[in-house]
C-alpha cells in the first residue's frame, strides 16, 4: 500500500477501519439467529513514529480487534490500514520482523523451557545479529531484573516474571513499533512499575513507538502523551492525556479507613459518597482542593488507620465523554 507520508513519520495509519463478526444467537430451542457485531466500526487514526499512545476502552469495546488488524492477525472487513508502511495481512512475515507484540493473555515463550532458552530460540527465529542480541538481552535482564529466574521454566514463573519475559521476547529484535495488549493487567505493584519504567526508557532511548491497550488509566497517565478511547467499536476521544484529564478526569476519591466507624465526615470541598463500616469514600474536584488538603482535614478531625486515593475508572470517563458530547444516533 502506498501511504501518503514517508514511512519514517507514520508508524500506523488507518482509515475507516472496520471489523464485523457474525455470531449465532440461540433463538428458540433449535433455531439460531445470525447477528452481526461491529467490533471495530469506521476507525481512523495515525500514530507518528516515536509516539506513545494509550488505547483505552471498556470490556468488549474493540481494542484487541483493532490491534489484531494492525498486526496482521485479522483481515479488516472494511477500510485500510498500514503498519510501518506495510499492509499487515499481506506482509505479515516482513512486519513480524519489525514489530513487537505482547498479548497479556497469550505467550510467545516456550512453556516447558527455561526462560533463557526461549530468548535463545527467538534469536534464531528472528536471525538477529549475535552481538546485538547479546547486548539487548544483557540490557533487558538488567533493567527488568530477570537474573534470578532466567533458568526457571516459564510455566513456573509468576505473572509479573512472565510479563517481563514476554516484553523481552517482543523486543529482542529491536522492533520500531511495539504493540501491547493489557501489559500490566494482574501485575503486582513492583512488576507494574518495572514494566512501566522499562517502556518509558525504551521510548526515550530508542525512539520505539508504543501503542498500548489498557483498562488502567494509571498506565496511560504515566506512559502516554496521547490517548484514544474506543467504545462500541468507535473512537470517541483522541487527544492529549493532559487535556483529557483537565476536562474529564478532575474528580478524585480519597478512601479512608477510620479507627472507629463514625458518621459521614464533613470536609470542605469534598463529599462523602459511600460509607461501609469504618471505611468512607470522599470525592472531590481536584481543581478546587488538593488531595493533601482533603487528607489534612480528615486527619484533623479523626484518627485514621489507612487511606488511598482512587482515580476514576475508565467506564466512568467514557460516561463523562458521552455526557459532554452525546453520541450521534446511528439512525
Ligand atoms: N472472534 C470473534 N467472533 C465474534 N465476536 C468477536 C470476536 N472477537 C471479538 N468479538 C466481539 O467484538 C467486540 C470487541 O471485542 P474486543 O476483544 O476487540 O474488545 P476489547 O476492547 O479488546 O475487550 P477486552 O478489554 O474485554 O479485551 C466484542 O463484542 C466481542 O464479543
Amino acid at each position: 500500500m502506498n501511504v501518503s507520508a514517508p514511512v519514517s513519520d507514520l508508524a500506523i495509519e488507518c482509515e475507516g477501519l472496520s471489523k464485523r463478526f457474525v455470531v449465532r444467537h440461540r433463538a428458540g430451542r433449535l433455531r439460531r439467529r445470525r447477528v452481526e457485531v461491529a467490533a471495530v466500526d469506521d476507525v481512523s487514526f495515525t500514530v507518528r513514529a516515536g509516539e506513545m499512545v494509550g488505547y483505552l476502552g471498556p470490556n468488549g469495546a474493540g481494542k484487541s480487534t483493532t490491534i489484531k488488524m494492525l498486526t496482521g492477525i485479522l483481515t479488516p472487513s472494511g477500510g485500510r490500514v498500514a503498519t510501518l508502511g506495510l499492509t499487515p495481512i499481506e506482509r505479515r512475515t516482513e512486519l513480524a520482523r519489525r514489530i513487537g507484540v505482547v498479548f497479556g493473555q497469550r505467550t510467545q515463550l516456550w512453556w516447558d523451557l527455561p526462560l533463557a532458552d526461549s530468548f535463545e530460540l527467538l534469536h534464531h527465529v528472528y536471525r538477529t545479529e549475535r552481538a546485538r542480541h547479546e547486548a539487548n538481552l544483557a540490557t533487558f535482564v538488567d533493567v527488568l531484573d530477570m537474573g534470578p529466574f532466567l533458568a526457571t521454566p516459564v510455566r513456573q514463573l509468576s505473572l509479573g516474571q512472565r510479563m517481563r519475559g514476554e516484553l523481552t521476547a517482543a523486543l529482542l529484535h529491536d522492533p520500531a513499533l511495539v504493540v501491547l495488549d493489557e501489559p500490566t493487567i494482574g501485575l503486582d505493584v513492583v512488576s507494574k512499575q518495572a514494566v512501566r519504567d522499562f517502556l518509558l526508557a525504551l521510548n526515550r532511548e530508542r525512539g520505539t513507538t508504543v501503542l498500548l491497550t489498557t483498562h488502567d488509566l494509571d498506565d496511560v497517565e504515566r506512559l502516554c502523551g496521547r490517548m484514544m478511547i474506543i467504545d462500541h467499536g468507535r473512537v470517541i476521544h483522541d487527544g492529549a492525556v493532559d487535556a483529557f484529564k483537565a476536562t474529564y478526569g478532575t474528580e478524585r476519591t480519597v478512601v479512608v479507613d477510620l479507627v472507629e466507624p463514625g458518621p459521614a465526615l464533613e470536609v470542605a470541598g469534598a463529599r462523602v459518597t459511600r460509607v461501609d463500616g469504618p471505611r468512607q469514600w470522599l470525592s472531590f474536584d481536584r481543581r478546587e482542593v488538593t488531595a493533601a488538603q482533603v487528607v489534612a482535614a480528615i486527619v484533623a478531625r479523626t484518627s485514621i488507620q489507612d487511606l488511598s486515593i482512587e482515580e476514576p475508572a475508565i467506564e466512568e470517563l467514557v460516561r463523562r465523554v458521552y455526557t459532554a458530547f452525546p453520541a450521534p444516533s446511528d439512525g
